[in-house]
């Protein structure tokens, strides 16, 4: 598979036009997002961000290149740093609520149980969504915004603008396909189910926000 990640991207483009097309992004590229929606968001997206770096480094430590697990570690150690920043300046003055959604706990869960119990690939596969996704949702709404000076999300937007993200994305990218490159029928086929999943997942966490999701019982 030369290019594995075209073939999926492709594969999966309806669903990344639902996540364009949803009203959370549509609130987003507006500014008109409510506030406590916002929020709820920030503080779920936290709490998958706690998982997200754990996820992370299981991956990273099973590559096999010292360049592929370098790169796996500083983007679980980045979460710490820059999105936590970010996070803490949005939620500073509210109650953090420590109970993920039904939504974050799925997303968050399904990453974990295929790092753990499932190949290399497959993980990959599974963890690259939460960097393509963002970067192409990030340039959508900055390539759709009429107006940025007034948009209480802008710093947020910005995040997933940037040229240090752009590479960081790449090389995720660079490292699936790799990894897809040497992968038997079988496994490419999983990695495909695995990256599907996930970006199915990115939908819903957006869709769980809009909603601000709670537990039913
Ligand atoms: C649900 C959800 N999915 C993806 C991201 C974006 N994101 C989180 S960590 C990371 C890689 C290192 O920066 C990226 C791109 C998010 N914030 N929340």
């Amino acid at each position: 598979m030369s290019d594995w990640f075209k073939q999926v991207r492709e594969n999966t483009d309806n669903i990344v036009h639902e996540i364009k097309n949803h009203p959370f992004i549509k609130g987003l590229i507006a500014g008109s997002l409510p506030k406590d929606v916002f929020q709820f968001y920030i503080n779920q997206d936290a709490l998958y961000l706690a998982e997200y770096k754990k996820v992370l480094a299981t991956v990273g430590i099973k590559c096999h290149a010292v360049e592929e697990t370098q790169f796996f570690l500083d983007a679980a150690t980045g979460i710490l740093a820059v999105e936590d920043a970010l996070h803490k300046t949005y939620i500073k003055d509210l109650a953090f609520n420590t109970v993920p959604s039904p939504t974050c706990e799925l997303y968050t869960s399904y990453l974990a149980r295929i790092t753990a119990n499932h190949s290399l690939s497959e993980g990959l596969a599974a963890v690259l969504p939460c960097f393509t996704v963002y970067k192409e949702i990030g340039d959508y709404i900055q390539a759709n915004q009429n107006e940025q000076a007034n948009n209480p999300y802008q710093s947020w937007i910005d995040t997933y603008g940037g040229i240090d993200f752009e590479n960081s994305v790449n090389k995720a990218i660079a490292i699936t396909n790799k990894y897809a490159q040497s992968a038997d029928k079988e496994t490419l086929n999983n990695m495909e189910l695995s990256f599907t999943k996930s970006t199915k997942l990115e939908w819903l966490f957006w869709d769980s926000a809009f909603k601000k999701e709670a537990w039913k019982i």
